[in-house]
């Protein structure tokens, strides 16, 4: 699932503000008919200011940098210098592993979850708080659709508009009992044929059905079974996940990004996952710098800086992701409280929103397939990768888990 981002910005020197303004005259990867809530183009200058303040990162490029500090070297004087840096070494032995709950490789098939709490310091969420608007964006899930997959189990894609962006960020959804408020709700004038073309139907649809199930009293076979509710009421398992064309479509070793969104799917789908999940699919290419920007960076690793260091050179923040979106998509889905697959403490905090709408009450460590002798890949590059996710992003993966 490409994105076009990268298509159109060739300045090395762009901000985030700029890259958010030239990603909003892009067209969209799939128009779908309905309309989105609202229009970006329609939006204000002071409302661009808002969008920009969705971003985790603060307003100057160099204070992107998190508690990294930037690089003072410029394209140019890169361009200029007489050698490249020496690539990074893999795994520096002076590096002490972060001691955190949670960071071992889990043994067993089940996911291990560690119980976390953002509200306090020893939480397990990191320290830093990461700057957020005061309310969420509206989101709303215009189609969803039965997607049997390769690996056996079936998935509901959702498929959304929202009022920041023009992009159609995704829900992929495990277990037949999670729906969406926006979809189901009614719409005027509406057939129940509508309803069933744009996903809002109980149970499954099958040739000749004429309802919905969702407008006036519903069949047995049209409505969901006992059998599809969840017999707990633990929260889901949820991975937030932004898009990485190079480590899902193109085979790229570079980054775990492709694996881990493979096992994601492949835990939500275990026989053991009663509560089913959701996988957040978020159109933030290259943590949102875009796909064009991050083959700059790839460049600029190769020449010996990290993947903090390269998006530094390129005058973008370390990380230029926001995650009000995800938030709102999760509260649409009617979640509250989640079960949260990642090793990043900011996304934890950044997901649960401006006054804590979604909480985050577990965390499940993404331990590489390598490092648990369970297939996988390796190379010099994902190693180098993490190790600085690690060290400069203060990822909780214990670094000492990697087979020598
Ligand atoms: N700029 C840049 N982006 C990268 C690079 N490698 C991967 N990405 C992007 O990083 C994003 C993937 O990050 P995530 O998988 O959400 O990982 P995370 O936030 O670091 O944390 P986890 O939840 O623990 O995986 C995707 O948008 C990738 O395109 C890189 O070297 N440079």
């Amino acid at each position: 699932m490409p994105d076009l981002d990268g298509k159109i910005n060739g300045r090395a020197a762009a901000t985030s503000k700029s890259w958010h303004q030239e990603t909003a005259d892009l067209p969209s990867f799939y128009s779908p008919q309905s309309r989105p809530i609202r229009d970006i183009s329609r939006l204000t200058n002071a409302q661009h200011e808002d969008q920009e303040d969705f971003s985790l990162s603060s307003s100057g490029p160099s204070s992107h940098a998190r508690d990294v500090e930037a690089p003072t070297a410029t394209l140019d004087s890169i361009a200029s210098s007489p050698a490249p840096l020496p690539p990074p070494s893999l795994l520096s032995p002076a590096f002490t592993p972060p001691a955190t709950p949670g960071t071992a490789t889990p043994s067993s098939e089940q996911p291990r979850s560690v119980p976390v709490d953002s509200s306090i310091p020893s939480g397990g969420c990191g320290t830093k708080k990461p700057r957020l608007l005061e309310t969420l964006p509206e989101v709303q899930c215009i189609v969803r659709a039965r997607i049997p997959t390769t690996g056996g189990t079936e998935m509901f894609l959702h498929l959304y508009t929202n009022n920041v962006d023009q992009k159609e960020h995704l829900a992929i959804v495990f277990g037949p009992h999670i729906r969406s408020t926006t979809l189901d709700t009614p719409r005027e004038g509406e057939t129940e044929m509508d309803r069933m073309v744009r996903g809002a139907y109980t149970g499954r649809l099958y040739p000749g059905r004429t309802r919905s199930g969702m407008m006036g009293p519903a069949t047995l076979t049209d409505s969901n079974t006992e059998s599809d509710m969840p017999e707990q009421n633990d929260p889901p398992l949820v991975r937030i996940h932004s898009e990485c064309y190079t480590g899902e479509t193109a085979w790229s070793a570079r980054c775990d990004c492709g694996e881990q969104l493979d096992e994601a799917a492949r835990l939500m789908s275990l026989p053991s996952a009663k509560t089913g999940g959701i996988i957040i699919y978020l159109r933030q290419e290259g943590r949102g710098i875009g796909l064009g920007e991050k083959l700059k960076a790839y460049n600029l690793q190769d020449l010996g800086s990290d993947t903090v260091e390269a998006n530094l050179l390129l005058r973008h923040p370390a990380d230029a992701r926001s995650y009000g979106l995800a938030t709102a998509m999760l509260l649409d889905l009617g979640q509250q409280e989640v079960k949260l697959l990642t090793n990043n403490p900011e996304k934890i905090r950044a997901v649960e929103g401006p006054n804590r709408e979604v909480r985050v009450t577990e965390r499940v460590a993404m331990v590489p397939l390598s490092w648990k002798g369970r297939g996988g890949f390796r190379s010099r590059e994902v190693e180098g990768y993490l190790k600085t996710k690690i060290e400069k992003m203060g990822h909780m993966l214990d670094i000492g888990s990697l087979p020598s």
